[in-house]
């Protein structure tokens, strides 16, 4: 019994040792896991805190105007006499506009400067802000300036991929500067283009709205594709459109173009003398008030969306109490009602126009060969949603750009604004090569597509605006809808940006 006994406890002794053991080892194992898992995330933290300082140590990626600093940031914050808070002098010296405005924008998009006062400069956005534009005054008060200093901060700050700009003016050459930069979508400079202008517009408008509701977007603000970037359009004087069209048709096709653009990433700056001398409807599309002197008391409603008194109510000078030009040129009363000021908008040089100017991307000069086929011509005016705009396209599907000296000369900018540069001749190479002009009637150069014979792009290109989609295209020229023909098919469309548009196929 005494042996049982002793084996018996031995037996209890040797399990709660060997139960020790056990728990030992697991122990054991346990501290080594944790000591384990301390060095993993120490590790972790030491590379978390080497990536935050490389972040950290490289350049922010900043709006594109990062490589000319604002010589000068001083402001001088004198009021001009007689213009409530509006500054005497602004900084004349655009960069500093920008600077400023950009403390303000808190990574929020389409920023424009409006003007300075002895608060400070004002500003709004393109994007959840402000929609249309009216800048109002009479002859020489500053219109075409100001606007100017709107496009080119915009420029300046924004990749021709998401911004685009119309210019409707036919008062001079004021403009002719922007003719061959990569932002500049339409130039219409002269009275007999305006008509093809605006149709050209609603075009746009239509094809915008086709490419949205096939990828089910209530409008631009929701849609993410890389297609559509915003289309600043700036009409230098609204009575020009008048003699293009009878003003019935102009107040219908404001009433349209602005209600309807708003959604569709379409933007107006509206220049005129005097808004009294239009019809009403279309006025209430405009959400900003940019107004300069006025002669009397009756035009300061229809230029502010405000009663004379409602704006003296809120501290800012009435349009008709505004000094007139040249001693109040550049001085507006911005009215975002309820809100107002009174501001002055710096006064750009010719000489800083140039130099601003020289900082955009050119666009492609010319095409390597005009095409037979009628690929992005819009003879009939006739809304071709799927057929973007040559020029955009181009942009848009990253091609690279024709003219090596241009290319040259703005590869910084471009590379800056995401612009590829051209690596190659455009007659070899194996890639896809659409040149695009940016002229009135874009002319497309036929790509160069590796692996299709340049003859048959040629009869893809012409066939191309008989068919509603790509497989009806290659069933009529090849009797089949897939394969290797419908691979070709494919290619040039692509390259073209026919019929089924790749970009509205990624967003969709
Ligand atoms: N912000 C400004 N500060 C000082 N002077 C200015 C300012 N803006 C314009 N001016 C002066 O007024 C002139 C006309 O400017 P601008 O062409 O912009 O006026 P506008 O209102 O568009 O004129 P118009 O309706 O006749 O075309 C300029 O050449 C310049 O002398």
């Amino acid at each position: 019994m005494g042996l049982i006994a002793m084996n018996v406890g031995t037996l209890i002794f040797m399990l709660a040792l060997a139960a020790l053991l056990v728990a030992g080892v697991r122990y054991r194992k346990m501290v080594l896991l944790v000591a384990d898992l301390q060095a993993d995330l120490n590790d972790a933290k030491a590379m978390l805190a080497k990536a935050a300082a490389t972040i950290a140590a490289q350049p922010k990626p900043a709006a594109a105007i990062h490589y000319v600093e604002p010589v000068s940031t001083y402001v001088d914050r004198t009021p001009l006499a007689g213009a409530g808070n509006a500054l005497a002098k602004p900084p004349a010296d655009l960069r500093t506009t920008i600077n400023e405005l950009s403390k303000h924008t808190n990574g929020r998009r389409y920023f424009i400067p409006l003007g300075w006062s002895v608060s400070g400069l004002t500003g709004a956005s393109l994007q959840g802000d402000v929609n249309h534009i009216l800048i109002s005054g009479m002859s020489n008060a500053g219109k075409d300036n100001a606007a100017l200093g709107m496009l080119l901060s915009l420029a300046l700050t924004h990749s021709p991929q998401e911004l685009q700009i119309g210019l409707i003016d036919g008062k001079g050459l004021d403009w002719l500067g922007w003719r061959n930069k990569a932002h500049t979508w339409l130039l219409a400079d002269e009275p007999e283009r305006i008509g093809d202008a605006m149709a050209k517009l609603t075009n746009e408008r239509r094809r915008r709205r086709e490419i949205l509701a096939n990828a089910d977007c209530a409008n631009w603000d929701e849609y993410h594709g890389h297609d559509l970037p915003l289309l600043v359009v700036f009409i230098s004087e609204l009575s020009l459109l008048e003699d293009a069209v009878k003003a019935r048709e102009l107040g219908a096709w404001l009433n349209s173009e602005l209600s309807a653009g708003r959604a569709f990433g379409i933007r107006y700056i509206i220049g005129t003398q005097n808004a009294s001398n239009f019809e009403t409807r279309w006025r209430g599309q405009i959400s900003l008030h940019m107004a300069s002197s006025q002669p009397n008391r009756a035009a300061d409603e229809p230029n502010t969306g405000m009663a004379t008194s409602d704006l003296e109510a809120i501290g800012v000078i009435p349009p008709s109490k505004l000094i007139a030009p040249p001693d109040g040129a550049g001085v507006f009363t911005v009215v975002q009602a309820p809100k107002a000021v009174t501001v002055r908008v710096p006064f750009l040089t010719k000489q800083h126009r140039k130099f601003l100017l020289d900082q955009l991307p050119d666009a492609p000069k010319k095409p390597l060969q005009q095409a037979s086929a009628p690929v992005a011509s819009n003879a009939n005016n006739q809304a071709q949603p799927n057929q973007p705009d040559a020029m955009l396209a181009a942009l848009l599907n990253g091609e690279p750009l024709i003219d090596q000296r241009s290319i040259n000369q703005s590869s910084d900018l471009a590379r800056d604004n995401g612009l590829n540069n051209a690596s190659g001749s455009t007659q070899t190479g194996g890639s896809t090569q659409a040149v695009l002009s940016v002229n009135q009637s874009p002319l497309v150069a036929l790509p160069v597509v590796a692996g299709v014979d340049p003859a048959e792009v040629k009869k893809i290109a012409e066939a191309a605006p008989r068919h509603k989609s790509r497989s009806a295209l290659c069933n009529e020229l090849y009797g089949i809808r897939g394969g290797t023909p419908y691979n070709r098919v494919k290619l040039v469309c692509d390259a073209l940006g026919l019929l089924e548009a790749p970009q509205i196929q990624q967003a969709a």
